[in-house]
């Protein structure tokens, strides 16, 4: 049986960390809490969430007599989660930030920090997720590799945000919170009077960077650069946008001066055109088939895979999604993916998360979204009477925007004569 005594927690100033913290305590668990600060500009407020969360992460460690120490992660949050973050905005591609800073900050360089300078035999953090060493550690096995696994509480799943964690430190990682569900920690704070942390508004902002409005947050690093709006069906130019990186897959365009709803189908960033398709259900928003990096599998790769055969397991690229079947074949640049069915706005840049029954196997980024369902089913005649009836529409609409145009401009005239 593996001792361990020495756990350092991620003191985050929430509920769910405080109450990691007071069960890892009443287990009789050597405990050292640990704040990480990764971000360190005041946000246009003035407002620093931070120190407000240090204050937190204090208060409550103070309540459960644990020492707590701050540790400033800045830099490199800056060069591992941030720079990559600019750098994909900027090619194109819609990337995860809370995927990248479990990967490299809490279970890098924090692990590693509580490892070597605070000689911990293991870290802990509230995330609700469990690994097959079991909550405490107690089934920890160094010759066999750790799974991670869906926690009880469905709903509050964060095996998804835990996708890309190596492997060396989920070995060393307690989940205390992964066998309750979200109200009976609440409940367990508050019998210990945690009152004010458990009715503490949940954070549901950015890893670090906070809950900001992100698109505004990102044009204060990345260039603006204006390029077509193009209708997908027509070929035609229906307005402008003002840089790539302010659009993502899927999402409803506003673009000036048309009144019907657009929404983003495809970005090429070679000629900075973004391609829009009109309705929600446009079938150029659809596809089953996608592409993706290189994955990353947490515990082992599918052996299905080595062999050159296709693997069967369930996706999702969205942390409220449902999971759907797919099928998985490895290539030399990663994996093809094939759907049982159609999702929409599969985005590049954002990560396919597999799971087969309660393990997350790992994930790969999303390269390209494949052709879409636009391209794969119409055929050269339907495509060119929905080209045709697309050109109909567009003719009208111009044609009853320069009657209005008319009207104003006679209007105008009538008024100024
Ligand atoms: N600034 C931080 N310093 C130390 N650990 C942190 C910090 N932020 C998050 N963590 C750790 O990561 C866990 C998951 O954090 P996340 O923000 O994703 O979830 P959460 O459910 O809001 O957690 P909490 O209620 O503890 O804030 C936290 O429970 C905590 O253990």
């Amino acid at each position: 049986m593996y001792k361990f005594r020495n756990i350092v927690v991620g003191m985050s100033g929430g509920v769910d960390s405080a109450v990691a913290a007071l069960l890892l305590k009443r287990k009789g668990y050597n405990i050292q809490g640990v704040f990480m600060q990764n971000w360190d500009i005041t946000d246009e407020q003035g407002f620093c969430s931070a120190s407000e969360d240090y204050k937190d992460a204090k208060y409550v460690c103070d309540k459960l007599n644990i020492p707590l120490i701050s540790v400033n992660f800045v830099k490199e949050y800056w060069n591992d989660v941030f720079v990559d973050l600019i750098r994909e905005y900027e090619n194109g591609y819609t990337p995860n930030p809370d995927i990248l800073c479990n990967r490299h900050i809490k279970f890098n360089y924090f692990y590693k920090f509580a490892k070597e300078k605070l000689n911990a035999d293991a870290i802990a953090t509230g995330h609700y997720a469990r690994t097959s060493f079991g909550t405490f550690l107690e089934k920890y096995d160094p010759n066999i590799g750790v799974k991670l696994l869906k926690p009880l509480d469905d709903v509050k799943d964060q095996t998804f945000f835990l996708c890309q964690i190596k492997q060396d430190a989920l070995r060393e990682t307690m989940f205390p919170l992964g066998d309750l569900t979200k109200p009976q920690v609440k409940q367990i704070a508050r019998e210990h009077n945690l009152e004010e942390i458990a009715s503490k508004k949940e954070s549901m902002g950015i890893c670090f960077i906070g809950s900001r409005d992100f698109q505004d947050f990102i044009s204060e690093y990345v260039q603006n650069k204006p390029g077509k709006f193009v209708d997908v069906d027509t070929g035609l130019v229906v307005g402008e946008h003002n840089g790539i990186h302010h659009w993502t897959l899927g999402q409803r365009s506003r673009i000036a001066g048309v009144a019907d709803s657009y929404f983003i189908a495809n970005k090429d960033v070679t000629s900075n055109t973004i391609y829009v398709a009109m309705g929600t259900t446009h079938p150029a928003l659809h596809s089953n088939l996608f592409f993706t990096s290189d994955p990353h599998w947490i515990c082992r790769k599918p052996v299905e895979l080595d062999k050159n055969e296709i693997y069967t397991c369930q996706f999702k690229f969205q942390h409220t999604h449902s999971l759907v079947d797919c099928d998985l074949c490895q290539t030399p640049k990663g994996l093809i993916v094939k759907l049982s069915a159609p999702k929409r706005a599969l985005t590049p840049g954002q990560y396919a998360v597999f799971y087969k029954g309660e393990e997350c196997l790992g994930s790969a980024r999303i390269s390209n979204s494949g052709p879409s369902n636009f391209l794969m089913f119409y055929s050269k005649n339907k495509s060119y009477e929905r080209r045709k009836n697309a050109k109909e529409r567009i003719a009208k609409r111009l044609h009853k925007k320069m009657k209005e145009n008319e009207l104003e401009e006679n209007i105008t005239n009538q008024i100024s004569l």
